[in-house]
């Protein structure tokens, strides 16, 4: 059965064989930048001067009439902040939920003293406060009081960087609400954790060397911009390098090298995206009932219920939306996660909420996935909606998707009964599309499209057994679609990483539950000191099935018992914040409140290569490498080390705004 949370398959053992490959990722950091001149507002009796734009506004003006700027907010960054009502954004702009209860906090909390950089791919107006304005700046200029944190933060990081080792770093454990579904009787509480092994723990610190300076430059060729950009991961060495996994020294167990198995069956995180309504959790009901799945008394009893609530063509989807209030209201708010069996797979199910008030969690599901099924409604208007450029979910899930590393993706253009399964519609719907998640970065020949009926039973399984589609498609079925897809690839040799999308206290035993996706390494019984962005875990426990115990490889999702979460290990604490725009950061299963507080350089979207230093704004489907501070500390590597920790999105009032990789932590301060 389908359970409304995000782990819980344990699949033995899989052998991968595929060199799934990832994003070509090619950037030269480049280092030095001049400090930006800095540009003071000038007074007049009765008019303030524009820093940015030199226009001349009147004195009760609290932004520039002509380029935006907002009046002098960064004097006193926290009253900065007071003023202008975190409360009121969240409550007039917009913001999601989840930001508004990130941003409420704000005003309240010392600011953290961590700079990141990020090099961001941005397929929307990087910061806006409309679609159409460009990033707009504070006045006078952030860049000098970045710069003056920077300076001071890096001084501060000289001195203390002989003395402090990383075991210095305490924090508390931080509740949070999650985005995903909660067990009745679990609590859950410190969504952006990450796991990684005691090994690869205890070897930070050791490689001042730089183990990192060994690695081969990676490449990245990013789905939204095909920006290509040589890094040189440990760059930063002199902030950062203390801190980078140790890959170099070190050597996995034998248990952790799986022995390959034939007949067993590959897992694959299946994530189901697309725009509201478009039939995901119809379709994924679909497809746990014709494979067996779901019994046929169930589904009965789902179809008897739906009908006495007047719903009866969510029966399907009530499959997965099992909440009553997602019943109610006849969406799907968090990821349902549902496992069935095709040919070639273990397929995990991500079943992700289509409506733009839940991407969030749309989000949490996305990080697992190791391919996706893009969901997309065949009918007039529909189909347009989930393609419009200011609040379509067709495009922002293909976004996202391709962001967190799931280069395979299945389009199933659905509900083609409601257009007579028109080929000239589905035809129309592939151009369109297929030029946009070519867009995203997605290969032609990593995109399959499958013309389908959840309702009906078109082409999910079997052929079509409807003579109008019958007559034009002669393509595989979804299930076959699902079976062409490559597997993806693990890698044992690292040290472990699991990011924790979810834990769960179980007070009476003393132990608490965590739960996500292996994406390096191996876990099993007994593994002892785990540390967590948030937590140590001393023993893992749990791992079994049917009684047996269980190895788990990376790719896995997994879910394990241990005895306790305790102080914190593993954190970037501290954050410098500057900037004023209020956005969320997104990563892995982590969301936190950040600030844009330097643009450092534009980049040519198809060469990758600086074409402007500091520039004072950004405009729509621009690149740039930027700086980002966060309110919190969030587990975070630099995308050339760990790809899984590394990937980032920026939202803001509810949007996608750009999503880009960690190219350099450029600060860490411990408390
Ligand atoms: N005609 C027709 N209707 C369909 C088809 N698939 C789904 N629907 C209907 O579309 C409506 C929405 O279906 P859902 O499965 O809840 O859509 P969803 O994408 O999961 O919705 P969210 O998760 O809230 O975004 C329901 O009334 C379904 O019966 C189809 O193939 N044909």
């Amino acid at each position: 059965m389908p359970r409304k949370v995000n782990y819980g398959v344990d699949y033995d053992e899989d052998d991968y064989d595929d060199g799934y490959e990832d994003y070509d990722y090619d950037y030269d950091v480049q280092e030095n930048f001049e400090e930006p001149e800095t540009k003071q507002e000038t007074t007049r009796p009765g008019v303030w001067h524009c820093p940015i734009c030199t226009f001349d506004n009147e004195d009760s003006m609290s932004s520039c009439d002509i380029c935006g700027v907002l009046r002098n907010p960064l004097v006193n960054t926290r009253s900065g902040i007071k003023n202008n009502t975190v409360d009121g954004m969240s409550k007039y702009s917009g913001a999601s939920i989840m930001a508004k209860s990130l941003f409420e906090s704000w005003q309240h909390s010392t600011p953290n003293k961590t700079l990141t950089l990020l090099q961001l791919t941005d397929e929307f107006v990087m910061v806006e406060c409309n679609s159409s304005s460009p990033f707009k700046f504070d006045a006078p200029s952030p860049d000098d009081l970045v710069s003056k944190g920077l300076r001071l933060s890096k001084a501060v990081l000289r001195a203390n960087n002989n003395k402090l080792s990383s075991s210095d770093v305490t924090s508390s454990v931080t509740e949070k609400k999650t985005a995903v579904g909660l067990p009745s009787n679990g609590k859950r509480f410190a969504s952006s954790s990450a796991l990684m092994s005691e090994d690869s723990y205890s070897s930070v610190g050791e490689n001042a060397s730089s183990p990192s300076n060994k690695v081969q430059q990676q490449s990245l060729s990013t789905s939204l911009n095909n920006i290509s950009l040589n890094v040189k991961p440990g760059s930063s060495k002199n902030v950062n390098a203390g801190r980078a996994i140790s890959n170099a020294h070190y050597k996995p167990e034998k248990w952790m090298l799986p022995e390959p198995v034939e007949d067993r069956l590959t897992q694959l995180n299946l994530a189901i995206v697309g725009h509201v309504d478009s039939g995901k959790s119809t379709l994924s009901g679909r497809l746990l009932q014709l494979s067996g799945r779901i019994s046929q008394k169930e589904m009965h009893k789902y179809e008897k219920e739906a009908k006495l609530q007047g719903k009866g063509s969510f029966a399907y989807a009530w499959a997965l939306d099992e909440s009553a209030e997602e019943r109610e209201r006849g969406i799907t708010m968090t990821v349902a996660v549902a496992y069935f069996d095709s040919k070639r797979y273990h397929v995990v199910l991500l079943d992700s909420p289509g409506h733009k008030d839940f991407v969030p969690n749309m989000i949490s599901g996305a990080a697992q996935a190791d391919a996706a099924i893009l969901v997309i409604d065949a009918s007039v208007g529909s189909f347009e909606a989930g393609m419009d450029s200011t609040g379509g979910q067709t495009r922002e899930h293909a976004q996202l998707i391709r962001s967190f590393g799931a280069d395979q993706i299945i389009v199933a253009i659905n509900k083609m009964d409601v257009v007579e399964y028109s080929k000239e519609r589905f035809d129309a719907i592939k151009l369109q599309v297929g030029t946009f998640l070519r867009s995203c970065g997605f290969k032609d020949s990593s995109v399959s499209w499958v013309p389908l009926s959840a309702i009906e039973n078109q082409k999910l399984v079997v052929a079509a057994s409807d003579s109008r589609l019958l007559s034009w498609y002669k393509g595989p079925s979804l299930f076959g679609a699902i079976d062409s897809l490559r597997p993806p690839a693990r890698d044992y040799s690292k040290p472990l990483v699991m990011p924790i999308c979810d834990v769960i206290k179980l007070p009476p035993q003393g132990l608490v539950s965590a739960c996500g996706k292996l994406e390096a390494g191996a876990l099993r019984n007994g593994s002892k000191k785990l540390k967590t962005s948030t937590s140590i875990t001393r023993r893992s426990h749990g791992l079994n099935r049917n009684g047996c115990p269980l190895i788990l490889y990376c790719r896995k999702n997994v879910c394990f018992s241990c005895e306790s979460l305790v102080s914190n290990q593993y954190t970037y604490s501290r954050i410098l914040l500057l900037g004023n725009e209020k956005l969320e950061f997104h990563i892995h299963h982590a969301r936190e409140a950040a600030r844009v507080v330097k643009i450092l350089s534009l980049l040519d979207s198809r060469t990758g290569k600086v074409t402007k230093k500091a520039p004072r704004c950004l405009l729509a489907k621009q690149s740039a490498v930027v700086e980002v501070a966060l309110q919190e500390a969030v587990c975070v590597e630099e995308f050339s080390t760990c790809k899984a920790l590394g990937r980032v999105f920026l939202r803001a009032l509810g949007r996608t705004i750009a999503v880009g990789v960690v190219t350099r932590i450029i600060e860490e301060l411990r408390e």
